[in-house]
């Protein structure tokens, strides 16, 4: 049996610990993954961080000089890059596309309230 402090409990995991010996191993393993998980997104949210602080920089830059947010044509390169990647490591393209279009969007919102920062500012 787990214990109230496993945090497994009203889960359907939970629900099934102790109905048999390998539903418990299933849970242990899964116990495990889950840590793996957590490690992993913990990984992400760093590199989108670092990720964000770079494109800041760009848009600090791109605003002093009166140039746009977006640059399609940068991209598109990117895309094209970022789907021959993912075929790569056994990702589904569309995976890429849609983190593309996640970050990027989120950049280019950076860069427009930079733009209005600075021009406020001047
Ligand atoms: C960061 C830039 O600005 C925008 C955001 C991009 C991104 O998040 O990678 C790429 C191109 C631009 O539309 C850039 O031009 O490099």
């Amino acid at each position: 049996m787990v214990s109230d402090g496993d945090g497994l409990n009203g889960t359907v995991i939970g629900s099934k610990l102790g109905a048999s010996d390998s539903g418990a191993a299933a849970a242990e393993r899964i116990r495990r993954l889950r840590g793996t998980i957590d490690n992993l997104d913990a990984a992400v949210i760093r590199l989108l961080a670092e990720r964000f602080k770079v494109t800041g920089q760009v848009g600090e830059l791109k605003a002093q000089a009166g140039f746009a947010p977006a640059d399609p044509a940068r991209e598109g390169e990117q895309l094209e890059e970022l789907r021959t990647q993912a075929v790569k490591a056994g990702l589904d393209p569309r995976i890429a596309e849609l983190y593309h279009a996640f970050v990027a969007g989120q950049a280019k919102e950076g860069h427009a309230r930079i733009a209005r920062r600075q021009r406020a500012e001047a």
